[in-house]
């Protein structure tokens, strides 16, 4: 195929998914980003593993993402002060859609486009957390290792003891390439549980949206949410939260549509709106979320200050070369990191070890993932899990 035929057939694979796009990127970037949107036609797999051109490539490491589940730390809280099983099945549900903001737009607010992170290192770690103030009943912390390298799973563990809410959870993707996007499939689930003052405790597996990735022709990809996602509580209660982008519901972005019910009950509870600004309880006509208040980003320990395995002390050569244009220094700190990662592979395997993971322990067939699956018959039937070791360093 001649080099313009071949650019012709690429434009009609990548841009069939860009109806809402306006941004181009420039021209001395078209090049490498040709390249790379022709390794990405036809790819599956694992995408941190491709070669990305410098200006796509974010200067943070997936080890930070978790801190998205916290970063409006008032209503992780207020879910222990619900005083029914609904109204707590309802607080889950508010703070799980006003995290998704944080978690699927921010990117494209703080650099102009999603970009792609920095693919973690078994055992690199991210401490975090939230400062007590009196609406949040105490203060916060956030505990996440890279629990595997290929392919990358990302495990964490958040809490705020005083008020009893827990979110303990596993992270991995698997890509693939269909319409011009990116389809990513999340791998993995977090349960939150709740310790009521009573002593009692309840449950609640959250189960992850699939995501889109749109924009790529013109190289500035964003991410749309799609299919359906659930909350299940050991008390019954199930959320199905269904995700449509422009043209469905509302005709907008980033819409969403939630059932709340419960097996017991005839009557269900819906909340519709954009996981991005507001929703609203189409029962009662009350607001349900705004997440457009600001929120709070996770306090972090200078990296002078950090461990060598610390996300931000260990990248932190390579997030400097991406942040002030110097590639080529970028790279080389990057090709340190990985060298050093093999040789630690190599040894371990003539030693006849394997690494240890620092603060969770891997199970096979998590029972509270499978007890709260069968209660809405999830696929698949059965997951792993990674289970906190409570060793975090205090904060
Ligand atoms: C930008 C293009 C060109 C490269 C693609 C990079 C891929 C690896 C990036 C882009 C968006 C990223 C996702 C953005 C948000 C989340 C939510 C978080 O809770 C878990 C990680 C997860 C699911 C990220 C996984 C990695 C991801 C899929």
């Amino acid at each position: 195929m001649s080099e313009q035929a071949g650019e012709a057939s690429l434009s009609k694979v990548f841009r069939r998914s860009d109806r809402n796009q306006h941004k181009s990127i420039s021209a001395p970037q078209k090049g490498s980003w040709t390249s790379f949107l022709k390794s990405l036609a036809g790819f599956t797999g694992d995408l941190s593993s491709l070669t990305a051109p410098p200006f796509i490539l974010s200067p943070t490491s997936l080890t930070e993402f978790p801190a998205y589940w916290c970063e409006r730390p008032e209503l992780f809280a207020q879910i222990a002060d619900g005083k029914t099983e609904e109204a707590r099945a309802l607080a889950v549900l508010r703070w799980f859609i006003s995290t998704l903001k944080g978690q699927y737009t921010s990117r494209n607010e703080s650099m102009g486009s999603e970009k792609k992170p920095l693919n973690p290192v078994l055992g690199e770690l991210f401490y975090g957390h939230w400062p007590e103030k009196k609406e949040r009943g105490g203060k916060t912390t956030l505990v996440v290792e890279q629990v595997s390298h290929h392919p990358p799973i990302t495990a964490y563990h958040i809490a705020n003891d005083a008020k009893g809410v827990v979110l303990n959870g596993h992270n991995a993707q698997k890509t693939s390439f269909s319409g011009g996007s990116i389809i990513v499939k999340q791998v993995g689930h977090a349960i939150l549980t709740v310790t009521l003052p009573s002593g009692g405790k309840e449950e609640y597996l959250i189960t992850l949206p699939r995501l889109r990735i749109d924009g790529l022709w013109y190289g500035s990809p964003y991410i749309e949410l799609a299919d359906t996602s659930y909350i299940q509580g050991s008390n019954g209660w199930v959320s199905a939260i269904e995700y449509k982008g422009k043209g469905y519901f509302s005709g907008a972005s980033h819409s969403f549509k939630a059932t709340v019910s419960h097996p017991t009950r005839s009557s269900e509870r819906i909340i519709q709106g954009t996981w991005h600004t507001t929703s609203t309880d189409k029962s009662t006509g009350a607001t349900f979320h705004d997440v457009t208040t600001p929120k709070e980003e996770v306090t972090v320990t200078p990296v002078e200050e950090q461990g060598e395995w610390e996300s931000r002390r260990m990248w932190y050569g390579v997030a400097k070369g991406i942040r002030e244009g110097d590639f080529e220094t970028a790279a080389k700190e990057k090709s340190r990191i990985e060298n050093e990662q093999r040789q630690r592979r190599r040894d371990e395997a003539g030693a006849g070890t394997t690494w240890a993971l620092k603060h969770f322990e891997h199970i096979l067939n998590d029972p509270t993932y499978e007890r709260l699956a069968d209660l809405f018959s999830a696929n698949p039937a059965t997951e792993d899990a990674y289970i906190y070791l409570s060793n975090g360093p205090s904060m």
